[in-house]
């Protein structure tokens, strides 16, 4: 008998109470496009479409126990990781990651959450250069995070390609410079993802869409390209299939809470069956 395998996921990430970021938004994700999910959490964390109310990090072996679990039973195809907290974490994940030889590792370095809150201590920054990035694939920093891994500041294109090519330096095969907080693209109402190979340039651009609802935008775009790669599709492909799935959940957006609230996760699915 011929067993397909079902493709397997794992995040290593927060968990979100509000459900829209996250470990719960990276498992919502795989979920839909058909990829099978595990997590590993490094944080608890208190929070709704208002903001976040707290912090509870797990003891660093917690997260490193959870790894190891799924690491050496279930098998892991491609991970992502998102919150990593602390530089301890950093260092216990990145020698999971070697020990296992996993190679499709999505870094999304999630800092600051949208209301400020920190998700990243400051001293980490160091770490996840030093430690995770030259064994990542992909990474996936927001403006204000790759300011922060460079030190550039990121005003124009050209500002946010040589962003790319640093990132680009220490490590990781392909840099995703998101456009959600470039301030041009609200008056242009196109945003642009900044996609650098390490040897070329490619803008992806989309509509932008006017809403307040946009809380776990980052941690969903990495997730679905996680996804893809676990199912086996090559890097650009992964992206933009990402690319599609946060912008069918962002303009399908659930109006939930009083807040940002969070992005519609089942709406790309919904139109890929529409086209059946
Ligand atoms: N208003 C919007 N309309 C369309 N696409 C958007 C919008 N805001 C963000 N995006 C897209 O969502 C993805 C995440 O981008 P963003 O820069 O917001 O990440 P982020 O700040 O890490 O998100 P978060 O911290 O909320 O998880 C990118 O692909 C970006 O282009
Ligand atoms: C747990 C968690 N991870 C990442 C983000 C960034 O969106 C968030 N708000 N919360």
């Amino acid at each position: 008998m011929t067993s397909i395998r079902i493709p397997r996921a794992l995040t290593i990430a927060g968990s979100d109470s509000g459900g829209g970021a996250g470990i719960q938004a990276d498992l919502k994700t795989f979920q839909e496009l058909g990829v099978y999910g595990m997590s590993a959490i490094t944080a608890i964390t208190v929070q709704n479409t208002l903001g976040v109310h707290g912090v509870y990090p797990l003891p660093q072996e917690a997260t490193a126990q959870q790894v190891e679990a799924v690491g050496s039973d279930l098998g892991v195809d491609a991970l992502k990781t998102g919150m990593l907290f602390h530089a301890g974490i950093i260092r216990l994940v990145s020698e999971q990651i070697r020990k296992f030889g996993w190679e499709k590792v999505v870094v999304d370095p999630v800092m600051i959450a949208k209301g400020g809150a920190e998700l990243l201590q400051p001293d980490a920054v160091q770490a996840l250069k030093d430690d995770l990035f030259p064994l990542a694939l992909i990474v996936t920093p927001n403006i204000p995070e790759a300011e922060a891994l460079t030190g550039i500041s990121i005003r124009t294109m050209e500002d946010r390609r040589e962003a790319a090519r640093h990132i680009n330096s220490l490590g990781p095969k392909f840099v995703v410079i998101k456009g959600g907080h470039d301030e041009e693209s609200v008056s242009s109402g196109q945003i642009i993802d900044l996609l650098f190979d390490g040897a070329a340039f490619t803008d992806l651009g989309s509509k932008r869409v006017q809403t307040i609802h946009t809380h776990g935008t980052g941690c969903t775009f990495s997730a679905a390209i996680t996804a893809e790669l676990a199912k086996g599709m090559s890097v650009p492909e992964a992206i933009s299939n990402g690319k599609a799935f946060i912008q069918a959940a962002i303009e399908e957006s659930l109006q939930l809470g009083q807040g940002h609230g969070p992005t519609n996760h089942w709406a790309y699915r919904r139109r890929q069956e529409m086209l059946l």
